[in-house]
Order: C-alpha cells, then structure tokens, then sequence
C-alpha cells in the first residue's frame, strides 16, 4: 500500500521553513462566507488560483482591508482580486458582484443547481476546469468552513468525502480538517510551531474495524472506533511524524496555534 505524505508547511510564516524532503503543493485557495481568518493576506500570496464562494466574496470585499487599516481601502481590493467568483448567488451583496464584475472577474451563477453546496460547486470548478493547475500537486485550502452553522459544516466535510482524491484541507481559526484516504497509509510531518499538541481522528464516514497510529499519546493498536463508541478527540500529537493506517476513511484535525 501506497503512502500518503502530509505537512502543513503553508502555515509557516516563511515558506523557506518548508521541510524539503517533501513534495511541494500548489495551493488554491476558495473563500466561503465566514469571516477571514488572520491567515488569509498570507494564503492568499501564495496561492495560484483564488475563488470565492457566493458570500465568501463579500467577506473578501468587507475583510480584507480590515487587515490594512493604513491603506486605502479600494487600493486593498482592488490588489486581491479574485479568480472567480462561483455559487448560486443568493448571499454576494449586488454592490459586490458588480465591483468584481467590472474588475472583469468571472462570475459563474450556477443557480440552477439547489441539490450542491456553493463550495461543492468551488471545488467541483478547481477540479474539473480547463484552467492551467496541475492537479497531481494540487492542495485546495477553504477558508472559514468550521466554527460556523452545523449543516453547513457537515456540508464541508461531506465535500471532502465527495472529492477523497483531492486534496483539500478545510481551515478556521483554530484548526484544520483533512480526509485520510484508507487506500493509502498516512504519515503526517507536524509543524510543532503552528499547529498542535490536540488532535482527532474521525470516522465519520463510517465506522473502523482496525485503526492502527503511532505517533499520538493515545495510540490505536487494530481498534475499531464509531459513533457511540471511541472516537479519538482531544488527543495529543507526541512525536514529530504520525502515522496512520484505517480500514476507513478518516477525518484528521489538528489545532492550529495562536500567533503569539
Ligand atoms: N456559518 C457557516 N459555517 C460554515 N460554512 C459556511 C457558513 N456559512 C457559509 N459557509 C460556507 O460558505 C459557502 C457560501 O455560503 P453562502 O452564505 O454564500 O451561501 P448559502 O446559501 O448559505 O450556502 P449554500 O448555497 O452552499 O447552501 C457555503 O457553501 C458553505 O460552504
Ligand atoms: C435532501 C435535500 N436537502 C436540502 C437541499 C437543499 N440544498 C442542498 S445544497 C443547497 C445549496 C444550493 O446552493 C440547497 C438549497 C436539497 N436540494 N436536498
């Protein structure tokens, strides 16, 4: 079995920092309608397509200038400049359509279609579009997908299930979500000075029989966790490689730390 290698390096504040034995990512980074989080200017930089979810749009408008109060405000947005701005278009303000529009950002209206979430729709567009990414690298990062509605989170999450050979790395504040394929055995690099020491794994999707991890200061040893059940939360990452390997897909989280 193959193995599946993750790292957070796009937390680090300078990405020279990154650990280089490890295949280096292209990042697209989607905006869904939370407020941004202090991480957005930096992932922002770094990423090679941005796309906003409906509303999301508004937040990027609204926020962005937030985090250069000395700077004029129209110069800030006119400087993050969406993509694409993608959804069913019953959250983007008109004010805000229209100044993007004008920027001459695509706006694709898919409201046509009530059966799929607008961050569905986001990755659905990164992954299938004729546009210029590489996909064999490709790590799709969504900011403000945790910490909000609870059927909206479930809708995330679902979207990481629906698109399991992606990667994408649902992102709040406070921590980060990832799906571990089981047809893959995982090693997880953690990046002490920004992410850890709590951590779970999840079987949402369905209940494990066999999970085996090292690493973790509460190890699995071939045991079965489900709702009901264990399920692994408020775990703490020990070492500096995590290794797991599940007869399921699994949910990873880690903490993401404060800046001090
Ligand atoms: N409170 C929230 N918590 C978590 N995610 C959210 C929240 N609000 C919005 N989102 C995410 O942002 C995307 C865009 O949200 P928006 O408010 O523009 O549209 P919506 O009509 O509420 O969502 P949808 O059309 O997807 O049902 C949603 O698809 C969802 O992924
Ligand atoms: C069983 C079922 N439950 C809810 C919805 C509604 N829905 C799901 S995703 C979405 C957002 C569209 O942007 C909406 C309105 C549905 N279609 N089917």
């Amino acid at each position: 079995m193959e193995v599946m290698r993750h790292a957070s390096t796009f937390l680090l504040p300078s990405s020279s920092e990154a650990t280089d034995d490890l295949p280096s990512s292209v990042h697209a980074l989607i905006i869904l309608n939370q407020r941004l989080p202090g991480l957005a200017p930096l992932l922002w930089e770094r990423a090679k397509l941005r796309v906003c979810a409906d509303g999301g749009a508004n937040r990027l408008f609204d926020g962005m200038p937030e985090f250069f109060p000395d700077e004029d405000p129209g110069e800030v947005r006119r400087r993050y400049k969406p993509d694409l701005v993608n959804g069913d278009m019953d959250s983007i303000r008109a004010e805000v359509k229209d100044y993007y529009s004008d920027l001459g950002v695509k706006i694709l209206d898919e409201s046509h279609d009530q059966d799929t979430t607008d961050l569905h729709k986001c990755v659905a567009f990164v992954c299938d579009g004729q546009h210029i990414l590489e996909k064999s690298n490709l790590c799709i990062l969504v900011l403000g997908a945790l910490g909000g509605r609870f059927d909206h989170e479930i809708g995330n999450i679902n979207v990481l299930y629906r698109f399991s050979n992606m990667r994408i790395i649902l992102l709040s504040e406070d921590c980060l979500i990832y799906l571990l394929p089981k047809t893959h055995r995982h090693e997880i690099y953690i990046e002490p000075s920004v992410e850890g020491p709590h951590c779970g794994l999840i079987p949402v999707g369905a209940p494990s029989t066999s999970t085996t991890t090292t690493g973790l200061q509460w190890n699995l040893s071939k045991t079965g966790m489900h709702f009901g059940g264990l399920v692994s939360t408020s775990n703490i990452v020990r070492e500096a490689k995590i290794t797991v390997h599940s007869d399921v897909d699994l949910l990873w989280t880690i903490s993401i730390r404060k800046p001090s």
